[in-house]
């Protein structure tokens, strides 16, 4: 009767097994290419052992999935084994009730000295929902109608099965090995390979609230912090409820989907598709790694636009940081569905909450789970990548330090957008309205702009960071804090340094993995020109500025003026754009002006010294300007050899002086000329500062606010590009580097810093003393 009733088991099993692989979607999570069967010329045997997890349910489908793979037909029992085929396919199942058939083929294995073994684990799993399994239905489902546990499939997790496989290895026996240590051995390899894989794919599984809340009351600095201010426990109880269900996200599989659906539809239709580069290492180190993915900040479209990619490369969705003036109806609880979790914008004042929050941080990095946040705390109203703040980048360090289970490697992600859809709100901002605060009605207004076409979209993965191998090339000091975490009373003295550099190099990994698009080059030729300058160039000064450029970036080595026009989503041509299209292209032109600063400021003093001067005498002159410059872009420090490359590159900067008149041509100047124009407005705006602090010399807010105002109005006289005088936020930086030199030196010199080159000759200097005095007379000042 048993023996029935298992037989029909098995029937309806097999049957149901072609329906549901006829009727799923199979996703392979990574490329199988790795995984092909070896040379079918080598004499021997070989034999490939394809190991499914989970294998009642998914045994016929692998065995499906190895043949489209492979080309041969898998065998799933012994017998059916053949010495003499060049290649044999198996495949089994990785469960205890079959030690059975894993002891019987690795017997033959043993039997068959002659045969070459290699093991792959092969990873199915329906959807993306880590916590499937943890689900009642699931146990239910598999442990009693194991021949049917493939209709977990209907519990939420549509009709997707992903496929990961796994890398080959090569399987030898003795001829006296113990057969049963060996199929223990196999086990504990297929279920470490089994468990990588569903970290790269999946993430960790979430806990209910309850747990999450008990494992954050773990967290050692917020039990100090309530042992000192707690009153009542109900009253403790109560707050960080109160808190929790701020901050918390709430990651959900058939959420996901949905987003996945009308997110796909956004970037096929209202953009022109997403532009991946550098992702093809991160499922290994996702395997190995918790990930913290810092991206740059350009959008709102940016939380979307992250999780979407890397849910496409088989990779967890991150939990993402997310400031919580978007925590508004509708919108938040969405986000939060997709993985946002929220932050106040300051941490000052507000209680507990800030030992609340970094419970909560420190508590998903200890599960593994990734997680991604922007560096520079808002979005960048000046296309420049902004100075790093460091609150989460500590709270991270500090997590990995207290808990660490995995090591965290940071991922530096550049995004590049070929339209911004909130530029007009930014240039508007950056010419002194408020920000409109977010609400329903200026979500809805904003998705009503998403209208096509919106171009392409550029993601682009940097050099991952290491932490341990950041902090062991920082200070060996660091080991001893390891499983203890950094105490709040006493900070080590490396921990300052250490993280303002780890936010530094952050940053300038994401310079580095800048992606130039078209239009940022377009927008580089146009506006690194003032508006009257840009009146007055010819096609041919056009194509001269645009050769140079674009020799700097090998993949628009072949593209001419015409051609980059034709394919730019903005009305460009040799004619001068708009002034609104100007102004927005000046945004573009800062992802790329980075690269094009030390050649500028090289090209400046050298043709001030009429060509005549030293390494030495140059390198020692940049390096004043340097810090403030560094202040402003993602520069890294300067060093002889840099300067060495960038002279090698470009060798007209450098002429000698005796040919300088003859070798410096038209064309030269015209390049020297845009050269000029990328740095021109920092230097402006140092000087209008440097004035204004005298003006003001006890009121460094109010000298900051007149220096604003004087380079808003600056720009709108030479009809120069708004993002580069309108900011405030670049005139604090400069005000605090200046600051920063004055405490460094004891003195600040105008002198050593700006008239070393001629950046702004004596005559500039002069109208924008005059200016100033206009703005001043006008106040009554
Ligand atoms: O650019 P902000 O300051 O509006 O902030 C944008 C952040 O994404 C808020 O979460």
């Amino acid at each position: 009767m048993k023996f029935f009733s298992s037989f029909a088991h098995r029937i309806a099993a097999w049957r149901a097994h072609r329906v549901v692989h006829r009727w799923s979607i199979t996703h392979y999570a990574y490329t199988p290419s790795k995984t092909l069967p070896l040379s079918a010329e080598s004499p021997c045997c070989h034999l490939h052992l394809y190991v499914g997890l989970d294998p009642c349910s998914n045994l016929p489908i692998l065995a499906k999935l190895c043949q489209q793979m492979t080309g041969l037909t898998p065998c799933t029992q012994t017998q059916d084994l053949d010495p003499h085929a060049s290649q044999i396919a198996y495949v089994l199942s990785y469960q205890q009730q079959d030690l059975k058939q894993w002891r019987a083929l690795l017997q033959w294995i043993q039997a068959h000295p002659q045969v070459k073994v290699s093991v792959q684990s092969v990873h199915l799993h329906w959807g993306r929902n880590a916590n499937a399994l943890a689900s009642w239905p699931a146990p239910l489902l598999r442990y009693t109608y194991a021949h049917f546990s493939w209709m977990r499939l209907q519990h939420s997790s549509g009709r997707r099965l992903y496929v990961q496989w796994g890398r080959p290895w090569p399987l030898k026996l003795t001829q006296n090995a113990d057969i049963i240590a060996e199929v223990g051995r196999l086990g504990r390899f297929c279920r470490w390979q089994f468990h990588l894989m569903r970290r790269q794919l999946l993430g960790a599984p979430a806990p209910d609230t309850a747990r999450s809340l008990s494992q954050i009351l773990t967290y050692p600095p917020l039990q100090a912090d309530l042992a000192l201010h707690a009153s009542t426990p109900e009253l403790v109880q109560k707050k960080l409820q109160h808190y929790f269900t701020e901050i918390r996200a709430a990651l959900s599989w058939p959420w996901i989907r949905r987003f996945e659906t009308s997110l796909t539809w956004l970037w096929q239709t209202a953009y022109q598709g997403i532009e991946i580069q550098g992702a093809q290492d991160l499922p290994s180190l996702a395997a190995s790694h918790t990930l913290v993915y810092v991206p740059c900040h350009r959008s709102h479209i940016d939380y979307l636009l992250l999780s979407y990619v890397l849910f496409h490369q088989g990779l967890a969705v991150p939990y993402v940081a997310a400031g919580v003036n978007l925590n508004i109806p509708l919108l938040g609880p969405l986000l939060r569905r997709g993985g946002a979790f929220f932050m106040r914008r300051s941490f000052r004042q507000q209680g507990t909450y800030p030992q609340v929050f970094a419970a909560y941080l420190t508590s998903l990095l200890a599960r593994g789970q990734p997680i991604e946040f922007f560096i520079e705390g808002g979005r960048s109203r000046n296309g420049r990548l902004l100075t790093p703040r460091l609150g989460l980048v500590s709270m991270c360090v500090r997590a990995a330090l207290l808990k660490p289970k995995r090591p965290l490697a940071f991922i530096p992600v550049y995004i590049g957008y070929e339209s911004v859809f909130e530029l007009p709100a930014y240039l508007q901002q950056l010419q002194g309205l408020p920000k409109r605060k977010e609400s329903l009605p200026h979500l809805l207004a904003s998705v009503m702009r998403l209208r096509p076409p919106l171009g392409q979209v550029q993601v682009s993965f940097g050099q991952p960071l290491v932490l341990d191998a950041f902090l062991q090339q920082q200070t060996p000091e660091w080991r001893a804090y390891k499983g203890q975490g950094i105490p709040e009373d006493s900070v080590p003295a490396f921990w300052s340094a250490s993280l303002q550099r780890l936010g530094d190099e952050l940053r300038l990994g994401i310079a580095a993995a800048t992606q130039a698009q078209a239009i940022d080059l377009l927008a580089l030729v146009w506006t690194s020109f003032t508006y009257t300058q840009a009146s007055q160039l010819t096609p041919t000064q056009l194509d001269i500025v645009w050769d140079d450029y674009r020799g700097w970036y090998p993949q628009y080595a072949k593209t001419s003026y015409q051609d980059a026009c034709q394919a730019s989503l903005h009305p460009i041509s040799y004619t001068l754009p708009d002034t609104d299209l100007y102004q927005r292209l000046a945004y573009h032109k800062n992802a790329l002006a980075p690269q094009h600063l030390l050649r500028a400021h090289l090209w400046l003093y050298l043709h001030s010294q009429g060509g005549q001067a030293s390494e030495l005498a140059t390198l020692a002159a940049l390096e004043k300007l340097w810090p403030h410059l560094q202040a402003e872009w993602p520069l890294p420090p300067l060093k002889l050899q840099t300067l060495r490359s960038t002279v090698a590159a470009c060798p007209w900067i450098n002429q000698q002086a005796q040919d300088y008149q003859l070798l410096v041509t038209d064309a030269h100047q015209v390049i020297g000329q845009s050269l000029q124009g990328l740095v021109y407005a920092t230097w402006i705006r140092f000087y209008l500062l440097l004035i204004a602090s005298q003006n003001y010399p006890k009121d460094q807010q109010q000298a900051q606010a007149f220096a604003l105002q004087a380079a808003r109005a600056w720009a709108q006289k030479i009809h120069g590009p708004w993002v580069d005088y309108g900011d405030a936020y670049l005139l604090q930086q400069q005000a605090q580097q200046i600051q920063a030199t004055v405490a460094q030196y004891g003195y600040f010199s105008l002198r050593g810093c700006l008239q070393f080159s001629g950046i702004l000759t004596r005559k500039q200097r002069r109208a924008l003393r005059q200016h100033v005095q206009a703005l001043l007379d006008a106040h009554g000042g």
